[in-house]
C-alpha cells in the first residue's frame, strides 16, 4: 500500500515504487528489499517513519488476547468519546473516529503502513487517542513495528489461529511477545499462561488478588459490578451480560484510569453509556431469546453457553474453512456441555468442503448428545426458531455482526441478524 506524509510517497510493495518513493522494508517484504535497492529508492523500516510523521502526543492504545480484544477496545473508546475526547479506533469492525466510520473491515489489524495511515487519519482529526486491536497474526508479522504504545491491554490467551501459528506454546509466546517490555500494560492476572514484564504492569482480576479488584458481582437486568482499587471502592453497571464482559469492562474502566486524569467515579458513570458491541452477545428476539454472538473459539463460546444456566439452549454454529481445523471438536464438545439441542451448520467454508468442516465438529460431540446437521446456515436459523419455545434461548454463534458468508474468495451477503428477522416474519406470518 502507499502513504503520502507531507508530499513524500511511501510504499511496502515494490510493485507500486514510483519516482522519488520510498520503501518501507518489513517482516513480509524484505525478500523484494533489493529490488527496490537496486531501481535506486531509499529503502526505510517502520520505526523510521516517525521521522517524517510528527505523532504529537496521541496517546496509542493497544488491546491483544484471544477473545475480547473487540468489546474491550470498543467499551475504551465509548467512555473517552462521554469524557469528551477526541478519540480513534481501529479493529476488527473497522476504523472509526470520533464516532464516525471511517473504514468498512478489513484487517483486525493492518500493516506498518496501513496503521500510520491511521495514526495519521486520527492527528488529522486532533485526536488524543488511537485504540487499536493486535491480532497475534501483528505481533508474529511485526505490523505494529514502529508504534509506541501508551498502555498495553491483555484480556486473555486460551487458543486461536493455531492453523497460522502451529502450536499452542507458539501462540502463547506470540501473544505474551507483545507484554515483555517495560511499557505501561494492564493484564488479566486470571490468566493461567500470561506471562509479562512487570515493570509498569497493573493487574485486574475477579479471583486472584490485582490492583483493580472485582469484588462482587450481580446480574439483574445487565450487570452490577463493585471493585476496589488503591484501597477505594468503586462500583459500575452496564446493561450487557456474561461474566466474561466483567473482565472486558474492568479492562475499559481501568485503562481509562490510567491514561487519564478523570476520576474513576466519572468513568465508571460514563461507562454506563457503553451498549455493547454489534454481534457480542446481541439481543435480537425476546421471545423466543434469540443472542447473536462472535464466538468462534473453545473458550469464547464456553463462555456465552454458561451464561444462560436458566434456559434450554438451541445453538446454531460452524467452524470458519481455512482456520484452526483442530478446534473443531472442541468446539462440538463445549456446545454438547451446555445444549438441549444442536444444529451444526456452515460459518465461512472459505475454499474448504462445509461438510468435512461439519464432519470436524460432530466429532468432538460425545456419542450419547442428540444433534442435527443443516449445512445451509439460513435453514438452520429456521430449524432453531421452529424448536424454540419460552424456555429456550437460540444462540447463533460464530458470525456476531458479519455481513457476508465467504465461500470460496467469493463473499455473499448474510448476516445471522437479518435471517433471524426475516425467518421470524416468515413463521409469524
Ligand atoms: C496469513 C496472513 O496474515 N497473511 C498476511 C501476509 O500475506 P503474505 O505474506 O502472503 O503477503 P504477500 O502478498 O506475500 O506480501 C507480503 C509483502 O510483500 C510485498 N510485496 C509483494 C509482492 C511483490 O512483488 N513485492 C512486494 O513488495 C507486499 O506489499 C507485502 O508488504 O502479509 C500481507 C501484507 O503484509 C497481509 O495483508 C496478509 O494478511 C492476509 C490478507 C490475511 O487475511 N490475514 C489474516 C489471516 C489476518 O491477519 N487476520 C488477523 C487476525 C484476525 C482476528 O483474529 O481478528 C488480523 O489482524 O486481521
Ligand atoms: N474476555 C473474554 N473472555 C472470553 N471470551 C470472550 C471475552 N470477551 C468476549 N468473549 C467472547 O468472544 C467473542 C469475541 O469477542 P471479541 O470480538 O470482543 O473478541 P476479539 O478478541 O476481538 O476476537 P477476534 O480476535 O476474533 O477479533 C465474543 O462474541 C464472546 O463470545
Ligand atoms: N466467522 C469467522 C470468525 C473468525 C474471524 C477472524 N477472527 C479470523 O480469523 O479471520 C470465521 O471463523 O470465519
Ligand atoms: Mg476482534
Amino acid at each position: 500500500m502507499k502513504l503520502n506524509i507531507n508530499g513524500k510517497i511511501f510504499t511496502d510493495n515494490t510493485n507500486e515504487l514510483e519516482k522519488d518513493s520510498i520503501f518501507v522494508v518489513s517482516k513480509q517484504n524484505e525478500k523484494f528489499k533489493d529490488v527496490a535497492i537496486n531501481n535506486g529508492h531509499e529503502v526505510i523500516n517502520a520505526n523510521d517513519l516517525k521521522k517524517y510523521l510528527d505523532m504529537g502526543s496521541i496517546k496509542i492504545v493497544g488491546i491483544t488476547g484471544t477473545n475480547g480484544k473487540t468489546t474491550t477496545a470498543a467499551a475504551i473508546y465509548s467512555i473517552l468519546l462521554d469524557l469528551g475526547y477526541k478519540v480513534a479506533l481501529q479493529g476488527t469492525r473497522g476504523f472509526f473516529i470520533n464516532g464516525d466510520q471511517e473504514e468498512e473491515y478489513s484487517l483486525t489489524t493492518p500493516v506498518q503502513l496501513g496503521n500510520f495511515a491511521h495514526i495519521q487519519k486520527a492527528l488529522e482529526n486532533n485526536c488524543q487517542f488511537f485504540v487499536m486491536e493486535v491480532s497475534s497474526h501483528a505481533i508474529e508479522q511485526k505490523r505494529i513495528e514502529g508504534l509506541d504504545f501508551a498502555i498495553k491491554i491483555h484480556t486473555n490467551i486460551t487458543r486461536d489461529h493455531l492453523d497460522y501459528h502451529k502450536t499452542i506454546e507458539e501462540y502463547i509466546n506470540v501473544k505474551n511477545s507483545f507484554l515483555n517490555d517495560d511499557s505501561l500494560k494492564l493484564i488479566n492476572i486470571d490468566d493461567k499462561v500470561v506471562k509479562y514484564n512487570s515493570k509498569n504492569a497493573f493487574t485486574y482480576s475477579l479471583d486472584k488478588p490485582s490492583n483493580f479488584k472485582v469484588d462482587a458481582y450481580s446480574f439483574n437486568q445487565g450487570m452490577h459490578v463493585m471493585f476496589s482499587y488503591a484501597k477505594n471502592n468503586y462500583a459500575f453497571s452496564s446493561l450487557m451480560m456474561g461474566i466474561f464482559n466483567i473482565y472486558n469492562l474492568m479492562a475499559s474502566v481501568a485503562t481509562v484510569s490510567l491514561i487519564t486524569n478523570n476520576k474513576l467515579e466519572d468513568i465508571c458513570k460514563v461507562l454506563e453509556n457503553f451498549g455493547g458491541v454489534s454481534g457480542r452477545m446481541e439481543i435480537i428476539n425476546l421471545d423466543p431469546l434469540i443472542v447473536v454472538d462472535f464466538a468462534h473459539t473453545p473458550d469464547g463460546m464456553d463462555e456465552v453457553l454458561k451464561s444462560f444456566p436458566q434456559k434450554d439452549i438451541i445453538c446454531v454454529f460452524g467452524a470458519g474453512g481455512n482456520r484452526d481445523s483442530l478446534k473443531r471438536p472442541l468446539m462440538g464438545k463445549v456446545v454438547a456441555k451446555y445444549s438441549k439441542h444442536i444444529i451444526v451448520t456452515s460459518d465461512n467454508p472459505r475454499f474448504e468442503d462445509p461438510d468435512l468442516i461439519i464432519n470436524d465438529i460432530i466429532s468432538g460431540i460425545p456419542s450419547n448428545i442428540s444433534y442435527e446437521i443443516e449445512v445451509n446456515r439460513k435453514e438452520a436459523i429456521r430449524k432453531a426458531i421452529k424448536l424454540a419455545n419460552k424456555n429456550s434461548v437460540i444462540l447463533v454463534l460464530g458470525k456476531g455482526d458479519e455481513s457476508t458468508q465467504i465461500i470460496y474468495d467469493q463473499k455473499l451477503p448474510f448476516s445471522d441478524k437479518s435471517e433471524i428477522l426475516k425467518a421470524l416474519k416468515e413463521i409469524e406470518a
